[in-house]
């Protein structure tokens, strides 16, 4: 596996190392010592997440708070995602800094989304299946987020205005400046 550090302290693509054959590929989708040894973070993962999603769908930007704040190693198990990360660290110097990234069954890129950060992606291909591994477990009453289309964070989801499908909850979420 080789990982690349992004200009968001912490945050990293991670790119597996994948075998291929006549029957096809293998990889090791997540090892703890190499990622620790490439990345200087040390980890345990305690929840896996899974969502699916059709063309259009934009989940996010979303968190929890505190003592629940949740690292996430995010990748595509099939379609395409642009995935995106705000650092919302009140002590970074890049606070309020988006990175995006594309994410597929493809490429087999992974994202290190450390606490602390937004999370959110659209999905563009017909349909997608998303998969995280999260370092604190679901706390309903610690998440907070921020509307998608925020202005000041100016994200462009690659997905027309009339294509979108947002929850509701998500449609109700605060600009980022209103985080405390
Ligand atoms: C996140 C989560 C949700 N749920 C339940 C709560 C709701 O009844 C249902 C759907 O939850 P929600 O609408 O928050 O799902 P997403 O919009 O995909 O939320 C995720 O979207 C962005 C992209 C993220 O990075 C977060 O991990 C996560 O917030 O699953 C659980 O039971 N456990 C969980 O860990």
């Amino acid at each position: 596996m080789t990982v690349e550090e992004t200009f968001l302290k912490d945050c990293f693509i991670i790119k597996p190392s994948v075998f291929e054959d006549d029957r096809g590929y293998f990889m090791e989708s997540f090892n703890s010592i190499q990622f620790e040894e490439k990345t200087g973070i040390k980890t345990t993962f305690v929840q896996d997440n899974e969502s699916y999603s059709s063309y259009g769908v934009i989940r996010g930007l979303h968190a929890q708070g505190g003592i629940y704040a949740q690292a996430k190693l995010v990748r595509v198990l099939k379609g395409e995602v642009l995935d995106v990360v705000v650092d919302a660290r009140k002590d970074s110097a890049t606070y309020g800094e988006k990175f995006e990234i594309i994410l597929s069954a493809k490429n087999k890129l992974q994202l290190f989304v450390p606490k602390g950060f937004l999370h959110g992606f659209a999905v563009l291909s017909e349909t997608a299946t998303f998969f995280y591994k999260c370092d604190e477990f679901y706390k309903k009453d610690s998440e907070f987020g921020v509307i998608y289309n925020d202005a000041d964070l100016n994200i462009d989801w690659q997905i027309p205005l009339e294509k979108r499908i947002v929850s509701e909850k998500d449609k109700g979420l605060p600009l980022f400046s209103s985080l405390s």
